[in-house]
């Protein structure tokens, strides 16, 4: 399947941007976070969308990016941890391409995300509840779309690479 799409779906801090670069990097294929892709769209960042536009406008544009990526071939995707709220972001990402579920409890999530201030859903002193709450109504939603789910409570970085490329047969051919 050498121009399936990998998607990287999961919470925030899970990994996802980090290990969607460096995967890219060693299968050599283009990489895009959607993040990015709405910052650059935009020319604006994401806590300034969320401060002008709300989380409702984020949504939107999240939404036309995904949908325009999925269109595209042989690439890897780091997604933000809110896609699969919406029904045609997770049809879009199921359609075509491998959806890679990268999984960490809340305790990890905390400290991994804890110094970054650009995830305005947690600026707030009940980041806690938060990363809960929305751990508990995501999760079933990142398993309905999911080909492949891995800890990165246990996993390293590049132990999450190597699962990957077996899973989706790019090993050494
Ligand atoms: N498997 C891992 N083990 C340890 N630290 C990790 C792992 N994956 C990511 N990190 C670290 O967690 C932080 C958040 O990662 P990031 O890629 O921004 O997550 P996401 O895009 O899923 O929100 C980064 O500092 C990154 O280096
Ligand atoms: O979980 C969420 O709703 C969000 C996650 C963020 O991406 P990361 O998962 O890469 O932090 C980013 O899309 C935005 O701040 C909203
Ligand atoms: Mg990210």
């Amino acid at each position: 399947m050498p121009l399936t799409n990998i998607y990287l779906i999961g919470p925030m801090g899970a990994g996802k941007s980090t290990i969607g670069r460096m995967l890219a990097k060693e299968l050599a294929r283009p990489f895009l976070d959607s993040d990015h892709v709405i910052e650059d769209r935009s020319g604006a960042d994401i806590p300034w969308i969320f401060d002008v536009e709300g989380e409702q406008g984020f949504r939107d544009r999240e939404s036309q990016v995904i949908e325009e990526i999925c269109s595209q071939k042989g690439l890897i995707m780091a997604t933000g941890g809110g896609v699969v709220g919406r029904p045609e972001n997770r049809r879009n990402l199921s359609s075509n391409g491998f959806v890679v579920y990268l999984s960490a409890p809340v305790t990890v999530q905390l400290q991994r995300t804890e110094k970054d201030k650009r995830r305005p859903l947690l600026q707030r002193p009940d980041r806690e509840e938060v990363l809960t709450r929305l751990l508990e109504e995501r999760d079933p939603l990142y398993h309905s779309i999911a080909d492949l789910v891995l800890d990165t409570e246990v996993l390293s970085p590049r132990q999450v690479i190597k699962r990957i490329i077996q899973a989706v047969g790019l090993g050494r051919e």
